[in-house]
């Protein structure tokens, strides 16, 4: 029997029977040798819906099971051939999942041990009164093996589940060991990696606080965290101040704080950003121009902030504005120039015309040849400078216009312009024709007064006199010599002579021959001041400056304005008052005591001494600096002992001098020559004296015969001073006692210092007063 298809099965049936939850038919097999029980079993079953197979036996049964695989078996017992025993054994072997249950109607206990031994779950026994009793127990025994079946899947799927997941719980746990070695070593890299950034930090600020300009480093959102010594002194903070905040520290303007905002948004987006001007803020409130040149600071490949330099412009601007002001002076002197100014490429044709050239030629004349448009020619001219210029040398010449006939002066310049070299000449020309005729009459002046020179010379010659002076020896006229080139200038003189050679006379002469003739002399002579009113003398002193000074009173140097001052005896001068009349010669002016505003006199300093200044210097008694600065044109005065053939000239002309209306007496045969032999030691002054004597007194001995040999140069010993000829030596019948007394004091003076040789130290010493009370009065008795 094969087989049989069953018939429908009520799957509602099933699942409220909780036998089989998924969809698909049910199929039992039932093996039974009584075809009435297996087509009865056969039909319930499929009434219920289920597949029904059915075999007579049980080899039959297990080619069924191994055929069709049914949910559940029905078998018995006692079956000819193999029986259900037997087929129980065989079956757990080919499916052993498969619920075995036993329809028997032996009822032998030990074939229901053995049936349960061999695997059957259930033991129905026949007669079957009841066909609900199978269903129930094919029901349960096919939910046993559902749920056996479930419960293998389970376990099997659990275990696949345990394994999968440890598996994953294990990859993962070794995936966290790695990652953690992996972070470990990140974090020993990064830990280096920040004590060697802040390491170069470190450095970086070290170097940056020995640079001269300000550098400072900014964080990401603009704010200040280093700023160099530089920049703290140039901004006018203290070291105090970052420490205290550095956030407080503005560097820049209100105005510009915005734009610095916006720039280091752009820098840190990684832009690169040109260097900008701003207006920088010092602590105090100030400003100055400054540039600021910013680049990203980068941690880790991120952009965290930026470092910059800020350049304070200050210099640059003003020299730029500087540079401006003058560019705009230039232009505003070429504006106004009043020569013409061109410039030229080396191919002569013209770049550029000042304002005057363009008036001259009616047109600006530019592109046009040079040569051609300036100088009427065909070809470059000969003079022309451009080769010159080519080779950057400036060349100055004076030419005669071929258009105008007319002077000029040029100034042919390279002109450089950036990166070519010399591509170009600038010329300045200057009209100097005036000039020229000037100086050809100049030059036919120059030959009237060398001219005039000659006539002069030979007029002095004829005459022997130069202005008040009176000699025509040769050494003389070397004397005059050096008084005309003196008086042409305007550089310091000092005039060098013993005492009475006419020093004073040749300071005099200086100064009216000189353009400042019409302005004052002052003879000061220094060695008559008392040190203690020096200052005072020179420099004159206001009302209250001191006790006795009850109204201003102009010093040498405010008389001597515009007009000469001669200073005798010059080594008289102590050096205190050389320092401070040394300023005064050198224009930077005095003030006078008690006074408070500087004057600068327009002063010309003529000095004079009859003693070794070189020995001064060396006593210490004048300042190097003082004597080289009047020791600048010096005359030399020569002795009249040394100039002898002088002796007649003047001795007429101090005889016309004293004779006033009178007749020149005759002068005695002998007188003459004895004067002439005389030695002279007080010079000129002392052969006036002898004369002026022979003129009022006709007295015809002169002390200076005494030493009238040759060589002679010492007094021999003094000798009784003569009674004093007072009556005759006033002029006056019934002078007054005062008249007398100095009239006395005037002739013993004299004597003295004749008898002395003028030796004023000796006739101090015997008059018994000091050489500047003597040299006083040397001076006002007109000795
Ligand atoms: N060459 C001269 N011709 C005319 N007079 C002269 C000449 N030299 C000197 N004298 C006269 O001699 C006198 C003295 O001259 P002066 O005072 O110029 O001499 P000094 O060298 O300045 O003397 P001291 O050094 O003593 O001041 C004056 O009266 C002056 O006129």
């Amino acid at each position: 029997m094969g087989p049989q298809g069953a018939s429908s099965y009520s799957l509602l049936r099933l699942q409220d029977a909780r036998m089989d939850p998924y969809s698909g038919q049910m199929s039992v097999l039932i093996i039974d040798d009584d075809e009435a029980i297996c087509k009865a079993l056969g039909n319930y079953f499929e009434d219920l819906g289920f597949i029904a197979y059915q075999a007579d036996a049980g080899l039959e049964g297990l080619d069924v099971l191994l055929e069709c695989r049914p949910d559940a078996v029905l078998v018995d017992l006692a079956m000819p051939g193999m029986g259900g025993l037997e087929f129980l054994a065989r079956a757990r072997e080919i499916a052993p999942e498969t619920p075995m249950i036993v329809v028997s109607g032996t009822g032998h206990l030990e074939d229901a041990v053995e049936a349960s031994r061999l695997g059957a779950v259930d033991y129905i026994t026949k007669p079957i009164l009841d066909m609900a009793v199978v269903e129930n127990s094919v029901k349960r025994a096919l939910e046993h093996s559902r749920l056996k079946r479930e419960n293998k899947d389970y376990s099997e799927r659990l275990e696949d589940l345990v394994l999968t997941r440890t598996e994953a719980l294990r990859q993962r746990t070794q995936a966290l060991e790695e990652a953690n070695a992996h972070l470990t070593e990140e974090m020993t890299h990064r830990k280096k990696t920040e004590e060697a950034l802040r390491a170069s930090e470190a450095r970086f600020r070290e170097l940056a606080d020995l640079l001269p300009q300000t550098v400072f480093e900014i964080d990401g959102p603009g704010k200040l965290v280093f700023i160099n010594k530089h920049g703290l002194r140039t901004l006018g903070y203290a070291q105090e101040d970052i420490e205290r905040d550095i956030q407080a520290i503005q560097m820049v303007s209100p105005e510009d704080r915005k734009r610095i905002g916006q720039i280091f948004s752009r820098l840190l987006k990684g832009e690169v950003i040109s260097p900008n001007e701003y207006t920088a803020l010092r602590k105090d409130g100030s400003q100055f121009p400054a540039m600021m040149y910013s680049s990203p600071v980068l941690h880790q490949g991120r952009i965290v902030g930026s470092r910059g330099v800020l350049f304070d412009l200050t210099d640059l601007k003003r020299t730029e504005k500087a540079l401006r002001d003058s560019q705009a002076r230039l232009s505003a002197i070429i504006e106004v120039f009043e020569g013409f100014i061109y410039t030229c490429t080396q191919d002569y044709r013209i770049t550029f015309t000042n304002k005057k050239l363009q008036q001259h030629l009616g047109k600006d004349c530019v592109g046009e040849l040079c040569y051609q448009a300036l100088y009427g020619q065909d070809s470059p001219c000969e003079r022309c400078a451009m080769d010159q210029a080519a080779n950057g040398e400036t060349v100055r010449q004076e030419f005669l216009g071929p258009l105008d006939g007319r002077w000029y002066y040029s100034v042919d310049t390279p002109v450089r312009e950036a990166g070519d070299g010399a591509s170009c000449k600038q010329s300045i020309v200057i009209d100097i024709t005036d000039r020229k005729t000037a100086e050809e009459a100049l030059r036919k002046s120059e030959a009237q007064l060398r001219e005039e020179n000659i006539r002069l010379r030979s007029s002095i010659k004829r005459s022997g006199r130069f202005g008040s002076i009176i000699g025509k020896s040769e050494a003389m006229e070397q004397v005059y010599e050096t008084i005309l080139k003196a008086a042409v200038s305007t550089a310091s003189v000092i005039i060098y002579g013993e005492s009475g050679t006419g020093k004073e006379l040749a300071a005099r002469t200086i100064h009216e021959m000189s353009q400042r003739a019409q302005g004052p002399f002052i003879p000061v002579h220094c060695g008559a001041i008392p040190p203690n009113l020096i200052e005072s003398e020179f420099f004159g002193y206001k009302k209250g400056a001191f006790t006795g000074a009850d109204q201003d009173k102009p010093g040498f140097l405010a008389s001597a304005d515009k007009g000469t001052l001669f200073l005798d005896e010059v080594g008289e001068i102590p050096p205190a008052m050389q320092v401070k009349l040394l300023r005064a010669i050198a224009g930077d002016g005095y003030t006078p005591l008690g006074g408070r505003e500087t004057l600068y006199p327009d002063i010309r300093f003529v000095a004079a001494t009859n003693r070794d200044l070189f020995d001064l210097m060396e006593q210490g008694a004048l300042r190097e600096d003082f004597f080289y600065r009047i020791h600048i044109l010096p005359i030399h005065l020569p002795p009249l002992r040394q100039r002898r053939e002088d002796i007649p000239l003047l001795v007429r002309h101090f005889m016309e001098k004293y004779a006033g209306d009178q007749p020149v007496p005759p002068m005695p045969p002998d007188f003459l020559k004895s004067l002439q032999k005389a030695y002279w030691r007080g010079n000129v002054r002392e052969l006036e004296s002898a004369v002026h004597r022979f003129t009022t007194l006709r007295e015809t001995a002169p002390q200076s015969l005494a030493d009238s040999s040759p060589g002679s140069g010492a007094p021999k010993g003094a000798r009784p001073a003569s009674p004093v000829r007072l009556p005759k030596l006033l002029g006056k019948e019934e002078p007054t006692l005062k008249e007398v007394a100095a009239a006395a004091e005037r002739e013993y003076i004299l004597q003295l210092l004749e008898r002395y040789k003028w030796n004023r130290s000796r006739a101090a010493e015997i008059l018994g007063v000091d050489r500047r009370t003597l040299f006083r009065k040397i001076k006002e008795y007109g000795l």
